[in-house]
């Protein structure tokens, strides 16, 4: 829901944006998590948010899924907004006899044909009657994956989606959702901690350390010599790209933008 009121209500719902975060400030406490932060996720566009740790990169999650309101600035949610969630961890009780379909029925109740695509979509339909416990960790990326799309999501949020999974398996998974978003035509929220290797078809990089530090495109991995000698010359993860970071400032261990007395910059870079 909108908290802008009438006006900016119908204007949103006409530009089709799904979540428009507005100079959102959180603190917890005395601890400041997220400071003037503004962010804008539309339809079809894919924008990965990237941050060391404790940067506040799930708590601007929560905020653009409505679990948590800003104690400054404003969230705005197209009416309606259907979001499928993919978490950082999920915790699945290791006694429970759980098999992938009832796990998924669960998350929403339905047709068992609903699932089967689901889990067909994200290639994992064999795995149906398989027990959730015991998954692989690549295999359960795909079943919670399943899990969001069930949900025929507006926009799809993933926290660390890539976490626990080689290079080969985080190269397939975002090849998997370039495919979702181009099906479906969903937004795509990806939260990273990588600040460098992200997935190629993003529209946009966010930077976040408490605030924006920068944001920007990906360069194909195969123009980086770097990742050129790591993966070969064919490039061999096309899905994988690289983030070049732009700050005008660096941190101090706080995350605060730093000065020195002579007005330069300085403290802990994290690019
Ligand atoms: N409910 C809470 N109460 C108090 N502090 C919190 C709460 N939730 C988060 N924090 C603090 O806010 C900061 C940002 O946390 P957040 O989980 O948003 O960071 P993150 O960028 O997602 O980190 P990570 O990459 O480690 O998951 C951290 O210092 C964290 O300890």
């Amino acid at each position: 829901m909108f908290n802008g009121g009438c006006y900016m209500s119908q204007q949103r719902a006409d530009t089709g944006t799904l979540v428009a975060v507005h100079g959102a400030g959180l603190a917890y406490g005395a601890h400041s998590v997220l400071d003037d932060v503004s962010l804008t996720l539309e339809p079809g566009r894919i924008t990965t948010l990237i941050g060391p740790n404790g940067a506040g990169k799930s708590t601007l999650a929560r905020l653009v899924l409505g679990l948590a309101r800003p104690d400054r600035g404003r969230v705005e949610r197209r009416p309606g907004l259907r979001v499928g969630y993919m978490p950082q961890h999920l915790q699945v009780d290791e006694s429970l006899p759980l098999t992938v379909d009832r796990f998924l029925w669960l998350a929403a109740p339905g047709r068992t044909r609903a699932r089967r695509d689901a889990l067909q979509r994200t290639g994992v339909a064999h795995l149906r009657r398989r027990a959730v416990r015991g998954l692989s960790g690549g295999e359960m990326q795909r079943v919670l994956l399943a899990r969001a799309l069930l949900r025929k999501p507006d926009l799809l949020v993933l926290d660390e989606p890539a976490q626990g999974v080689d290079v080969a398996g985080q190269d397939a998974l975002y090849g998997l959702l370039g495919q979702v978003r181009d099906e479906t035509g969903c937004g795509i929220l990806l939260i990273s901690h990588d600040l460098h290797l992200v997935m190629a078809r993003t529209d946009q990089v966010v930077c976040l350390h408490h605030h924006v530090c920068c944001s920007g495109t990906p360069e194909a991995v195969s123009r980086d010599p770097a990742y050129h000698r790591l993966f070969g010359p064919s490039g061999g993860m096309p899905n994988l790209a690289v983030y070049t970071h732009d700050h005008d400032h660096d941190h101090d261990l706080s995350g605060d933008p730093h000065h020195d007395h002579h007005g330069h910059t300085g403290g802990h870079h994290h690019d």
